[in-house]
Formats: structure tokens, sequence, C-alpha cells
């Protein structure tokens, strides 16, 4: 069976539907091709030398992995030359990544999350990596691009996507107008199109939680799971079952595959975060592939696409995924 590329995607796409302009394109490619890089140095494991952690910490104060900088790295050096971006900001970096001088630059803001899962490296468990593209503000040609100018909301992206490197390696994608995901030929080297519009289903009986947190939930996060954990014999009247990869992208993929509820809350903990994951990174690049597969993606109570950014490194409660379930959890905390 002859399989589309991902060019060939994505050149189809701007023929029907004049989402894809050449710079998107080739932007795509070369993080597509970055993923590809990723994916290889993920596999290699012990004999590449990328498995443990570093001396060093990133902004978040986390200690970061050999494959968190790697990776970064070769996003950063991939996407820096090409002349489709002017400027890329990373979960990894303090601040946002200027392109050098020497490089011609181009409309295009890149985010990213380099390694996401970063607790599975070494266990040899799916990890992945996630991406966000935006504009740049119409009057960046002229001036130097300023933290300030990646704050837009998700509902502004241009596309987005994440690449899961497990037992396959895939890239999952939108522009826009419905999510399409590629599984990598290791023969031939090619993203590959396997599956054309991916569809959350609206129901579900699988939710993903990390439960050791539950001490320091809202209520109506408790509630919600309490009530799932009831099963038939509750007020949601069906048995759940329970996954937690760790890995925001499998975890999210899984959903993406079967449909289910991903909640990374944000909780009562002292330390005053609001949630763990990030908002430019992660919440609102998975925020827009879930909603263009038809699910929801909220903090809690507000659509996640609909938040405006207050720094680049900004965390959020995110529960996402099938949209009946999701809404079910807005309705609790509107209740509340
Ligand atoms: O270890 P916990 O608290 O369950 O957190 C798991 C979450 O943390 C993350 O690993 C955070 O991402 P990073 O690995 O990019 O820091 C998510 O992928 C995942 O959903
Ligand atoms: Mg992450
Ligand atoms: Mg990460």
């Amino acid at each position: 069976m002859n399989r589309k590329t991902l060019t060939q995607y994505l050149v189809e796409q701007q023929r029907t539907h004049q989402t894809v302009p050449a710079e998107v394109r080739l932007l795509i490619e070369t993080v597509a091709r970055a993923c590809k890089a990723i994916g290889h140095a993920v596999s290699k494991g012990a004999l590449g030398g990328v498995l443990g952690s570093l001396d060093s910490e990133n902004v978040q104060g986390e200690v970061q992995k050999k494959l968190d900088v790697l990776s970064n790295e070769i996003l950063l050096e991939a996407n820096e030359w090409g002349g489709h971006l002017a400027a890329m900001a990373s979960e990894e970096m303090e601040t946002l990544h200027r392109i050098p001088n020497r490089y011609p630059k181009g409309e295009y803001l890149l985010l990213f999350d380099p390694l996401d899962g970063s607790s599975n490296i070494d266990v040899n468990v799916s990890i992945g990596t996630i991406f966000s593209v935006l504009h740049a503000p119409h009057d960046a040609p002229g001036r130097d691009i300023e933290e300030s100018d990646f704050l837009q909301p998700g509902s502004q992206q241009v596309a987005a996507g994440y690449a899961v490197y497990g037992p396959q390696s895939m890239l999952v994608l939108t522009l826009g107008n419905g999510v399409a995901a590629f599984t990598l030929d290791r023969e031939m080297g090619s993203w590959l199109l396997t599956e054309e519009n991916l569809t959350i289903p609206e129901d579900t009986s699988e939710f993903a939680i990390n439960m050791s947190n539950m001490r320091h939930w809202e209520p109506p996060v408790k509630r919600y799971i309490d009530d799932c954990l009831a099963g038939s014999t509750g007020p949601l009247g069906k048995d759940y079952n329970m996954r937690w990869i760790a890995s925001m992208v499998a975890d999210v993929h899984r959903i993406m595959t079967r449909g289910g509820i991903f909640m990374y809350p944000r909780d009562e903990r002292p330390s005053g975060k609001k949630g763990k994951l990030r908002l430019m990174y992660e919440a609102n690049p998975m925020a827009f592939i879930v909603e263009q597969a038809g699910g929801a993606a909220l903090d809690g109570e507000a659509r996640i696409l609909d938040v405006k950014p207050q720094a680049l490194h900004q965390r959020i409660g995110v529960v996402l995924g099938s949209k009946n379930e999701v809404e079910r959890v807005r309705r609790y905390h509107q209740e509340d």
C-alpha cells in the first residue's frame, strides 16, 4: 500500500484548505526531522550514552536529564538556520532563543517541550516531544522579538503536534483542519500517514490522573474521581478503568486513539504553583490537538485555548479528552 509522506500530506492540505503556506510546510518538516533524530537517540538508550541526569537544573527547578538537553539542542539547531522562524522558546530554556543574525529570519514562533515524560527515560517507557507554532507579530521584522510576543492565547496557534517515541515512533499533527497521524518508517526514514482524521469518542470510562496527589485536589476533582471509583454502584452508573503513564504525550496519545479523560489539575499544594503542566509547551498544543479531534480541554472550568498567557513558563491545570466527560468535570466545578 502506497502511503502519503508527511510532505505529500502538507502539500495536499495547502491545495485543499490553504492552511500550509510553503514556510509552514518547511517549518513542520524541519521539526519532524528533528523529532526523527530525537527518536533515534532515544532508541539507542545506554548504547548511545543518553540515559541518566546532568548536574544542571532547568528554569522550573527540575533536574535535567541528558536527553532533555540533547533534544533541546537538536530542535534548536535544526530550526535555527532554515529561515522560517523569528524565535523559539522551550521548557528547558530560561528565556526565548532569537534566531542568530547570521541566519535569515521568518514570520513564525516555535515553542516546544523537547522531551516530555523525563521520569520515564531511564525506564524505557514511551516519551515524546510537544510543539506549537504561532505567528510572530506583524511589526516583528523591524525589531527584536520579546518574550511578550509569545504570550498569545492558544486559539492563535497556526499548528501544533507531538511525537511519541514508543514501540512505534509517531507524529500527530494539526494545522487547524482536523488531526493526522504519521508513523515513522525506520527503513525509509520517512513519516508516513497512517490515520487521516483522528477522532476522540465523546464518552469514555477510562480516566488518567496521578492518584498520589489526591490529598491536594480541589473538591470538584475529588468528587469526580470518587464517582469514577464508585463505578456501577455510584452516580455515574458504570465501572471505570484507570491508566497513568506519567508521560503526557503517551497518556494523550491513548486518548487520541481510544478516548478517555486526562487530568493534571491545579491543586492546593503549599507551593502555590497553579498545576504542574506548562501552558505554552504542553497545555496549549495538546488542547489544540484534542479540540481538533472533537474532544475538549479545560483548566478545570475555562477553555485552555482562551487563556491569555502571563508568562512563558506559566503552569496551568489540565483536564482534557472525551467531550462529555470533560464537560462533567466542568459542571462539578460550577456546582462547587
Ligand atoms: O510524575 P507526575 O507527577 O505523575 O507527572 C507526570 C507529568 O509530568 C510530565 O512528565 C511533565 O513533563 P516533563 O517531563 O516535560 O517535565 C508530564 O509528561 C506528565 O503528565
Ligand atoms: Mg512535559
Ligand atoms: Mg520536558
